[in-house]
């Protein structure tokens, strides 16, 4: 099928690719003219393991193609937008100015019959508006809600093999052609579910609502474990051993960020409150608050194992992006626990094996390096606020052979402290033992 891709950020640059390894032949369309380039030349304007290979090959086999101009998008059947809604400024909201600019310039070149299909995270009634919009017009083109559920580092899979696929439609014709589109994910079983344009768009933000909740709920735990001494991971391992709450997403830690989970979850409390419906949802500014103690948990813990006072201190951050196996520092709790150490005068040296290029743009004033040698070397505290691989695996003797002295605050409970505190590390992970 001819498709095209609205927005060629993390969400579209991906689908783009992806739809094409599918065999469619693929335009992405994007207004940022750097992207464009990028990605027009095989590379990824974004760290996501997998797409450059498939974005690589489908350019090769002349499958995609880029381009900053929607006149480009005009002879596609279908037409996927996956531009950002993200918090506005000042408000908890989503901000839906791209959205509605992506949607009137696509909307102007669309080829009647064709099918436009929002892939953005919206606030339920966006859909609704839209295709009433598009009937105004009388462009012939028709809607469809088809929300995105991929995570960051396993875009690519979660893309091409979906857990399931959510249609809001309001003609059941269009089922015919997203099942051409997905003829792949639905030949190989993936559960779809076809429903309307409000229900699709509510599937999406109660889906990362929940998750929000399980992180939250886990990090409540934690806090209670800190005032009682217990460990929340054995809590966790002992309730996700029932089936009916299950283990996943049950990592106390840091907390969650990235351009998802946080300003969902606002958005989705400020859509309800214009619902009339705030007291169903109040409990979302609850999870959110929860959610951004446990940065001021890790700020606190340093003071405390720097004897009260991180002025001066040399700190070395282990982490900058908001989850491993991304270049994403999107409301990052691991970025913003280096910006609030360094706001509070301590030495602050920052690293991430990608994250650095981004926080730097973002956060000149910090120190950064590539090297976590380098971050760690004199340091008196190693703050581990993202778990990479390559921090998980260090060896504790080694760190503490570089470190001025040997304290660390496992701000993603993924190190094991007998050994740390072995190698003579004062240990503290969150809501843990020894923590
Ligand atoms: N990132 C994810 O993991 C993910 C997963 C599921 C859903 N989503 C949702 O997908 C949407 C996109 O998220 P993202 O993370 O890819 O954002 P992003 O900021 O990485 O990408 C958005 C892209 O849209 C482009 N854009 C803005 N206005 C445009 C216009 N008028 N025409 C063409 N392009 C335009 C921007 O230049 C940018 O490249 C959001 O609603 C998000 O909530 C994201
Ligand atoms: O037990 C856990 C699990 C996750 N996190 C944190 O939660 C955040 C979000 O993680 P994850 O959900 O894996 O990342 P995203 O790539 O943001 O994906 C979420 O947001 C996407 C955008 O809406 C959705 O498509 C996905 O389904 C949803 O998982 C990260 O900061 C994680 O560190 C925890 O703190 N503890």
């Amino acid at each position: 099928m001819r498709i095209s891709v609205i927005g060629c950020g993390y969400l579209g640059a991906v689908h783009a690719a992806s739809m094409a390894e599918l065999g469619h032949d693929v335009v992405g369309i994007d207004v940022d003219a750097r992207k464009i380039e990028l990605l027009a030349s095989g590379r990824a304007p974004f760290f996501e393991p997998g797409l450059p290979e498939i974005l690589t090959s489908a350019i090769e086999a002349g499958r995609l193609r880029f381009s900053t101009d929607m006149a480009d998008a005009a002879d596609a059947e279908v037409h996927f937008i996956g531009v950002g809604t993200p918090q506005q400024l000042g408000s908890s909201a989503a901000d839906l100015t791209y959205v509605d600019a992506a949607f009137r310039s696509l909307a102007a070149v669309a080829a009647p019959g064709s099918l436009i299909v929002g892939k953005s995270t919206v606030p339920v009634g966006t859909a609704a508006r839209l295709a009433a919009e598009l009937d105004e017009l009388g462009t012939g083109a028709r809607l469809a809600w088809n929300p995105e559920f991929l995570r960051e580092g396993f875009a690519v899979k979660d893309t091409i093999e979906p857990d399931r696929l959510v249609y809001g439609v309001a003609d059941p014709a269009d089922v015919e052609v997203l099942d051409a589109v997905y003829a792949a994910a639905i030949g190989a079983g993936t559960p779809r579910i076809v429903t309307d344009f409000a229900t699709a768009e509510l599937v999406k933000v109660s889906a990362n609502a929940f998750l929000a909740t399980k992180i939250s709920f886990i990090n409540a735990m934690a806090e209670i474990a800190e005032t009682v001494g217990a460990d929340v991971t054995q809590l966790a391992d002992a309730i996700g051993h029932d089936a009916r709450i299950g283990r996943r997403f049950l990592n106390a830690g840091v907390g969650f960020g990235g351009g998802c989970l946080p300003k969902d979850i606002r958005a989705f409390a400020a859509r309800a409150e214009e619902l009339g419906r705030a007291e169903s949802v109040s409990f979302l500014r609850e999870i959110d608050a929860i959610n951004l103690r446990r940065r001021d948990r890790v700020v606190d813990l340093a003071a405390s194992l720097l004897g009260g006072d991180v002025h001066g201190r040399r700190i070395a951050v282990l982490g900058l992006t908001f989850k491993p196996d991304s270049d994403d520092i999107r409301d990052s709790p691991a970025l913003d626990v280096a910006v609030r150490l360094h706001g509070l005068g301590a030495d602050v040296i920052a690293t991430d094996p990608e994250g650095v290029a981004n926080s730097r743009a973002k956060h000149p004033q910090l120190a950064f390096t590539e090297s976590t040698d380098e971050a760690l070397a004199e340091a008196e505290l190693a703050v581990l606020v993202t778990e990479w691989s390559e921090y998980r695996e260090l060896v504790p003797a080694d760190v503490a052979a570089a470190m001025r002295s040997p304290r660390i605050i496992d701000g993603r409970n993924v190190l094991d402290p007998a050994a740390w505190m072995e190698a003579g590390f004062d240990y503290r992970g969150m809501g843990r033992h020894a923590g």
